[in-house]
């Protein structure tokens, strides 16, 4: 083939991947460091994190305590900023972004079950989820149906009076999983969400993340200790000392 013909033929090659790939690809990490400093050293928690999130994908890090997992998800969702390499999110550059384009992002696009976004106690489960329809700027009118929707598709619709200390620890995790979608986000991302769980109720969480990435059209990544639950990923980045094995 002559050489013209070849590059022609790659061009439109390139094009078409990108033009198939692209929409799929949600989030790109590249070469992601995060260092602190203690005690006025360095600590190299993340050593050049390589990875990417596909639409409509379930996605584990799993690692031992310690290794990094934590860290990394805050980078993802940009609660943190890595101190080298890039988080690309839905076409966008988290460090590119200012604290206050960042967090705009955060609360309509992204959705959190982390310890420190726990419920808030004194509030019912439908308030509670109401709070995070509120705080995404979704628009009154449709607070009502979406929080009753929300709350049914956890399993809750009869319990959404109740508050946190009024319910069991799965339970409570449902709520969390409630409030952390009923903004529509397009990334929920959740560290240990089945870590306070029996297996029964390991695999019900389970079992609703599945269902939520087919009905509400969003991808998942959650960090785990759990290798019973891994088989139900469609992809298991293996974590050691802030880095992939
Ligand atoms: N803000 C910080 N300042 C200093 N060190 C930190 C900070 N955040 C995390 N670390 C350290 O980074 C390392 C990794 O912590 P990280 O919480 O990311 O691990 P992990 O894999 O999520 O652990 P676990 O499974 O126990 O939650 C730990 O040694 C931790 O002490």
């Amino acid at each position: 083939m002559k050489v013209k013909e070849k590059l022609s033929e790659q061009v439109s090659d390139a094009a078409a991947v990108t033009s198939v790939e692209q929409p799929h690809k949600l989030m790109d990490v590249r070469q992601v460091e995060r260092t602190f400093q203690v005690g006025g050293k360095p600590l190299h928690v993340l050593k050049g994190i390589n990875m990417s999130l596909e639409r409509g994908q379930l996605v584990m890090l799993r690692g031992r305590s310690g290794s990094g997992k934590t860290t990394l998800l805050n980078c993802l969702g940009g609660l943190d900023i890595p101190s080298k390499g890039e988080v690309w999110f839905n076409g966008k550059k988290f460090s590119g972004m200012g604290d206050d384009e960042r967090t705009a992002i955060r609360r309509s696009q992204l959705g959190f079950i982390f310890q420190a976004y726990a419920l808030m106690p004194l509030l019912s489960a439908w308030e509670n989820v109401e709070l995070s329809l509120r705080m995404a700027g979704v628009p009154r009118g449709e607070w009502k149906a979406r929080v009753t929707e929300c709350l049914e598709m956890v399993g809750l619709g009869k319990r959404m009076k109740h508050r946190p200390f009024e319910m069991s620890g799965g339970e409570q995790q449902r709520v969390a999983i409630a409030k952390a979608i009923a903004h529509r986000p397009i990334l929920l991302l959740a560290d240990e969400p089945t870590a306070e769980l029996d297996s029964n109720m390991s695999a019900q969480v389970m079992n609703l993340f599945q269902h939520i990435i087919k009905n509400e059209k969003v991808t998942i990544c959650m960090t785990t200790h759990d290798p019973t639950i891994m088989e139900v990923a469609d992809h298991v980045y293996e974590m050691v000392d802030g880095k992939f094995i």
